[in-house]
């Protein structure tokens, strides 16, 4: 499966900043697909700059309405329209900032996939989850909440995200990476059928060039979802470099 590299840049920069970054990852074609995903307001700017490249741009969040009153929020139609092709749903921050539900991820999902938006649905445990012994147990309920019906004939893609490994510099071990990701698999699988074994799980947390490598190497890993490391361009295009 040829692997995706995205960039989730969360609440950072300025737009002479975005479109910098977006021009110096232009030329960055590799054998993974590469995916920046700006703040809203950087987006268009964005799509201006990779105009040509084979740099893709998403949004790291969208409404579940196709429009309305929905004071400071962003539809996916929206997205759409200033050329975004992915979208981000469910990341941990927006669950713990703004108290996002399984439920409500999942009605982000279908409005997304809606309007023809490739979803990237993220979900992950916290430490003290995983200390508990139910990393797994918490992933799995996550994805039968947060995903619906067609998301993997769609091409929907998983980010699994442990929320104690996000911008900490901690990951956790390549075993239990390869644990959690199997485990997605046939969750999906079985969920899905044939066509969630194309569903490419992204792993994310703490990413970086040095571990980018070993990460991507493990089996079910089929991408990264990087937050740090992709506001540097030398960081995350060898990110992707390492992905093959
Ligand atoms: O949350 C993340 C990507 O969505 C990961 O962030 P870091 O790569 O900074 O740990």
């Amino acid at each position: 499966m040829r692997p995706l590299i995205a960039g989730n840049w969360k609440m950072h920069g300025s737009l002479a900043e975005a479109s910098r970054l977006a021009e110096e990852l232009k030329g960055g074609a590799s054998g993974a697909d590469l995916l920046v995903c700006p703040p809203f307001l950087h987006i268009q700017a964005v799509v201006s700059a990779v105009q040509g490249s084979a740099v893709a741009v998403g949004g790291q969040d969208c409404h579940a309405a196709a429009k309305g009153a929905h004071t400071g929020d962003v539809s996916a139609a929206m997205l759409r329209d200033a050329g975004a092709t992915h979208v981000i749903l469910g990341h941990s921050e927006r669950r713990a900032d703004h108290g996002e539900t399984d439920a409500g991820v999942r009605a982000k999902t279908e409005a997304a996939l809606a309007v023809g938006l490739t979803p990237i649905v993220c979900v992950g445990e916290t430490e003290a989850q995983r200390l508990a012994g139910e990393a797994e147990r918490v992933v799995e309920t996550q994805l039968s909440g947060s995903l619906p019906d067609g998301f993997a004939e769609a091409g929907g893609v998983v980010a699994y995200e442990p929320v104690w490994a996000i911008g900490t510099g901690r990951t956790p071990t390549e075993d239990d990476i390869a644990a959690i990701h199997g485990a997605m698999r046939r969750v999906l699988v079985g969920r899905f059928g044939k066509a969630a074994e194309g569903t490419r799980l992204l792993y994310g947390g703490s990413v970086k060039p040095g571990n980018a490598a070993a990460i991507l190497a493990l089996p079910h890993v089929d991408g990264a979802l990087v937050g740090g490391a992709s506001l540097v361009a030398a960081d995350f295009l060898a990110i992707a470099k390492a992905a093959g």
